[in-house]
């Protein structure tokens, strides 16, 4: 590939383009020179050179750097004692397995923020590609000690990322041995549990089944104990699949195996149905989640139509984030109101969801409501007092659903109006289904970024797709950044409300409300208003501020 002179550009990239334009003989292209560099870069393109010829490189218009202050390397065990170096055993079958020229270089990174800017440059964090490594520090088929463990609450996938961790390990690099910790982190140390080992026949079709064949626990976190038995067990590489808890605990590990020296990888592969793990494009599972949601809301648009003022109430998971409500609802196009626990809602009130449910039962003679766990936690808490909490100190919520049936099912009743709801409860179904295709696919991809990075040394780091290409990123920076959220100033929260056509349920009709309510977006992306009083149709001259997207909003 043609790539134009760089006297004054040192690095040129774009993620869009995917290519690294780099001058081997431009002394000024160290890293560590990179942000004096940047300051100074501009990119020119000498009119004597020879055109461009690629159509993609036509289009390149902007430039994107490395944000210098972050460059987000995962630790290398060689930082805290010795390790080997050995070639890595796909060198040798290149025509095999066609990886023999796709070996990852040391400085191949993966920006993260890809959205432009006005500016004529955008500044980007960047992450450690994964993939595989020429050089192992594992010894793979004499050394390499691995084991799983699954934590947390149940997930699509997990299967899928175990099957492909083991089927890496033993069929790629040839690993004589790999164990399953069962039921999360207790395993490591329970006396009344038996580890057991993960051979090929035992995990090749298991992604066909939903579940962890390890199983999976919540509580159980000690670090002591659990590196006690590492050692003494001789594991060397621990791949720990798990959310935000189990990321703190894995941190905790990777600190104190780090500080007793031993020569050991942990490895983070983030799990959480409610895909709230910040900087990955999504997690596992995610994706088969909300296409089971959708099943659900199908099923109760059914119910809800074939009834007089039928109302069908789905549940859906999510506890602190509702994501899987808000895309759910998006891709089934079915949802008349979307209740998630970032928006605060009242029942009653003049803009509250009573009023809201008797207008839309008037309009349509039917609704879909889809409600996350977490949702109306400060309605129901004002009710029903809930001091417990589960083994890993997450809060007991009360449900959701029933809460919501009642109080729905007795303002009716109250107001001397017929209703049929039907609650929809299919949380616990939906996560405990096997992975989709595309989830599978993403399964996989995790599990062998995973263990291409133990392989190489890498250790205290977990494993995620960001921009479609698959990276290595810190695990404190993991648990630094805690659960994410839906931000309800993104465009996404936006298209629900255009496609539920919701108001605020704030309780008191307001400017804001009213304005919310009735909102249409029109196919050709313009938006239109619906009177809701009046039924009246009117389109504004500009688009309103109050739909305007933050300009920082991250979730597009
Ligand atoms: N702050 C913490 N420090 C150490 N271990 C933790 C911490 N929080 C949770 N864990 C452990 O991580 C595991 C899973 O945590 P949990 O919160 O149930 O699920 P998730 O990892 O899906 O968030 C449990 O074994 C729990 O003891
Ligand atoms: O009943 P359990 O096992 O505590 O799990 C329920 C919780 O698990 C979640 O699905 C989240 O789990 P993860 O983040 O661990 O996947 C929540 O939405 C839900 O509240």
């Amino acid at each position: 590939m043609s790539r134009p002179p760089t006297q004054h550009a040192p690095i040129v990239r774009s993620n869009t383009l995917e290519a690294v334009f780099i001058d081997p003989d431009d002394p000024l292209q160290s890293r560590q020179d990179l942000p004096k560099v940047i300051k100074h870069a501009r990119v020119t393109y000498d009119d004597t050179s020879t055109p461009i010829s690629s159509p993609r490189l036509e289009r390149f218009s902007k430039i994107i750097f490395p944000r210098p202050s972050h460059p987000l390397q995962p630790a290398r065990i060689s930082e805290w004692t010795n390790i080997g170096s050995f070639p890595s055993p796909l060198q040798n079958n290149p025509s095999q397995l066609n990886l023999g020229l796709s070996f990852v270089g040391s400085r191949e990174t993966i920006l993260v923020d890809i959205i432009s800017d006005a500016e004529n440059t955008t500044m980007s964090r960047e992450l450690v590609r994964a993939g595989p490594r020429k050089e192992l520090a594992f010894h793979p088929s004499n050394q390499a000690r691995p084991c799983i463990v699954t934590c947390g609450g149940l997930c699509p996938g997990l299967n899928s990322v175990i099957r492909e961790l083991v089927m890496t390990l033993k069929k790629m690099y040839r690993v004589s041995r790999v164990d399953g910790i069962p039921f999360g982190y207790r395993g490591f140390y329970s006396t009344h549990m038996t580890i057991a080992e993960l051979t090929e026949e035992r995990v090749c079709d298991i992604h066909h089944e939903g579940g962890s064949i390890i199983g999976s626990s919540r509580g159980g976190h000690d670090t002591k104990r659990i590196c006690d038995s590492i050692v003494a067990m001789g594991y060397n590489q621990i791949f720990i699949i798990g959310g935000d808890g189990t990321h703190r605990g894995a941190v905790k590990i990777f600190e104190e195996l780090k500080r007793r020296r031993v020569m050991a990888s942990v490895v983070g592969i983030p799990k959480t149905i409610d895909n709230d793990i910040a900087l990955i494009d999504k997690s596992f599972g995610f994706d088969t989640a909300v296409e089971e949601a959708q099943r659900s809301i199908k099923c109760a648009k059914i119910e809800a139509k074939s009834a007089i003022n039928g109302i069908g109430l789905v549940k859906l998971m999510g506890r602190h984030s509702g994501q899987i409500a808000m895309f759910a609802t998006l891709a089934s196009r079915d949802v008349d109101c979307c209740l998630i626990p970032e928006v605060h809602f009242e029942l009653d009130g003049k803009a509250g969801l009573f009023q809201y449910i008797e207008d839309t039962l008037r309009r349509k003679g039917h609704m879909v409501i889809v409600v996350a766990e977490g949702a109306g936690l400060e309605l129901i808490e004002r009710e029903i007092e809930s001091s417990d909490f589960d083994e890993s100190g997450n809060k007991k919520l009360s449900d959701v659903g029933l809460w919501l049936k009642t109080h729905i099912v007795s303002d009716f009743r109250m107001r001397g109006r017929e209703i049929n709801l039907k609650l929809i409860d299919p949380t616990y179904e939906i996560r405990s289904v096997p992975a989709n295709a595309s989830d599978n696919l993403h399964c996989s991809l995790l599990a062998q970024s995973a263990v291409h990075g133990a392989m190489h040394g890498f250790s205290g780091f977990s494993v995620g797709m960001i921009n479609t290409h698959f990276v290595l990123i810190p695990m404190e920076e993991i648990c630094r950044r805690g659960r994410t959220k839906v931000d309800v100033k993104s465009r996404m929260w936006h298209r629900v409300i255009a496609t539920t056509m919701q108001p605020s349920l704030s309780g008191e009709s307001s400017h804001h409300g009213a304005s919310m309510h009735g909102l249409i977006e029109a196919l050709d992306g313009s938006l239109t208003f619906r009177n809701a009083n009046s039924n009246s149709v009117f389109k504004p001259a500009s688009q309103p501020t109050v739909f305007e997207p933050d300009e920082d909003s991250e979730d597009e």
